[in-house]
């Protein structure tokens, strides 16, 4: 079932996310009252213009840590979860006081990847959102990290973030931050550093950014870079700014819409550094940095003060003046609700190599046949998500020369269990889920250490596409691999599909650096079909 975000012309629908150094001070962990008031009243104002408002608010193991005197954040998870339990409630009591002055209703939304990882839940959650908005409501989300362990976490807020926006198909998100937005390079060492104001393609942005976090947030500059990836994949405009000027993020919306209007935007268009909105260089200089001094005096100025470039059309709301931020521009044509899911709401517990043949074929809307695959990573089961990767399959792995591997008990005819059977090498450990590379991981098999695998490693290297949900096990998968789909019953003893993928349950990801010699991405993405599920009104 399609989940329709209906909204109002002009309505636009805008996620802001405050990492922990926004909301407590890194030393004393004390809540940083005027950011979070700035916070409030922004999105107030917002609300008051008819737009919808989520937030994503970090902090509760900040919040924790104060509550309980204790002046750093424990190694023992157990610690750490009863930290963020005592942390968030007060977290949220806090939040509803700010908004309680303005008599804005709040929901709290703690989600975990878990919670998501299936459909129906997916979708539930959606719907709670839908509701939330359409009442007026802002939620206030984080992740439940009272449930949450390594394997099931979002890990960071940036991505929870990117994946909320997509989720409410939200046309903004906010990655509030302690830099005001991306250089070309470091300011501290490099005096005509120049600020990146647009990215329009972000799989063209040099990947040589510091993932150096706070002591307390677990995100960086990485992974802001990866939440954008995710969020303009989906269709949301995102906007990295400094989080000590919330007010900014008025002005901001109303130049990004004025340029969206005009069709203005510039390929990733740099200016010489403005220092319009106060930031002095030395502060600013984290370009890629996540500042692990936060600049208490920054956020301390009056209400009033701060938000002046958001209440009043002054010269600092002109194009030519707006205040500093990185903008990455949406694809044109977004991943939308199912395929989305499928790409980020699921974890992939393994990886399937394809040949090129089999990526022409996905490319013409065909499913996934086992003809096509070269070679299959990791322990994953029946209607379990995986990544796609293409490879240049050796030619002593031509699919001809594929033996059918005889079940060798008669368990083997059994959908449960199979005879174990003798791989070429021993299975890589399958990864848990990677928030720092949700997606698009380029991937090798550097942890064979038997024999080399069946394609090149480096000329083509190996490349993902996205990922599916798949018929058969990657322990079936292994039998089947390079044969006719009229072979599998033979090999397997049954035949659930003539796919390992049906066409439906693979999702590509939106863009990716263009390669030579590789299939392009963008052309797969027309041709995929993969936005449309949604329509948003
Ligand atoms: N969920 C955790 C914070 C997760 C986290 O570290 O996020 P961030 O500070 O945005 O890097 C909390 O509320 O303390």
């Amino acid at each position: 079932m399609a989940v329709h975000m209906r909204k109002l012309p002009g309505q636009l629908t805008v996620v802001i996310k405050l990492g922990t150094s926004s909301i407590v001070d890194e030393k004393t962990h004390q809540p940083l009252l005027s950011i979070l008031s700035l916070i409030v009243e922004t999105a107030c104002k917002l609300h008051a213009e008819g737009h919808r408002v989520v937030i994503v608010s970090s902090g509760a193991i900040g919040v924790g840590l104060r509550r309980m005197n204790l002046p750093r954040r424990p190694k023992h998870l157990p610690q750490v979860q009863a930290l963020a339990a005592i942390g968030q409630c007060r977290l949220m009591s806090l939040w509803d006081q700010l908004f309680g002055n303005l008599q804005q209703p709040i929901a709290q939304v703690l989600l975990t990847r878990n919670d998501i990882a299936d459909r129906t839940q997916y979708q539930n959650a959606q719907n709670t959102f839908i509701e939330l908005l359409s009442m007026g409501v802002i939620p206030i989300v984080n992740e439940n990290d009272t449930l949450a362990v390594t394997e099931i976490k979002f890990g960071d807020n940036d991505t929870l973030s990117a994946i909320t926006a997509g989720m409410v198909q939200a046309d903004y998100l906010f990655l509030m931050t302690d830099v005001d937005c991306l250089y070309d390079k470091n300011p501290r060492s490099n005096p005509d550093a120049k600020a990146i104001q647009v990215v329009e393609d972000i799989a063209e942005l040099a990947a040589d950014v510091s993932s150096a976090g706070s002591a307390l947030g677990t995100g960086g500059m990485s992974t802001k870079i990866v939440a954008a990836r995710l969020a303009t994949s989906a269709g949301v405009t995102t906007v990295i700014t400094k989080s000590s000027k919330p007010g900014n993020i008025r002005a901001i919306i109303r130049h990004a819409e004025r340029e969206r209007k005009k069709g203005m935007s510039s390929r990733n268009s740099t200016s010489n550094l403005q220092d319009n909105d106060e930031v002095p260089l030395a502060q600013a200089a984290a370009l890629n940095l996540h500042s692990s001094t936060h600049d208490l005096s920054a956020s301390t100025g009056s209400l009033r003060e701060q938000d002046q470039v958001a209440r009043t059309p002054s010269p600092q709301t002109e194009p030519e003046n707006v205040p500093l931020h990185t903008r990455f521009l949406p694809i044109s044509h977004p991943i939308r609700d199912r395929y989305f899911w499928i790409l980020h709401g699921l974890a992939p517990h393994g990886t399937i190599y394809i040949d090129q043949g089999a990526w022409t074929a996905l490319n013409d809307k065909a499913g996934l046949l086992p003809v096509g695959i070269v070679d299959v990573d990791g322990h994953f089961a029946q209607q379990e998500a995986v990544r796609i990767v293409v490879v240049k399959r050796l030619s002593r792995s031509s699919p001809k020369s594929q033996p059918i591997s005889q079940p060798t008990t008669p368990a083997a005819t059994s959908h449960s269990v199979h005879a174990p059977i003798p791989l070429r090498h021993p299975l890589p450990h399958t990864p848990s889920y990677n928030s720092h590379r949700p997606d698009l991981v380029h991937t090798t098999s550097s942890s064979r250490i038997t024999s080399p695998p069946p394609y090149e490693l480096h000329n083509p290297a190996p490349f993902e596409i996205g990922r599916a949900v798949v018929n058969y096990s990657a322990t079936e998968i292994r039998r089947i691999m390079g044969l006719h789909s009229t072979q599998i019953r033979e090999a397997l003893g049954y035949a659930d599909s003539e796919y390992v993928a049906l066409r439906e349950n693979i999702a590509f990801a939106g863009r990716e650096r263009s390669r030579p010699s590789t299939p392009d991405y963008r052309t797969a993405e027309r041709r995929s079909g993969n936005g449309g599920e949604v329509e948003v009104h």
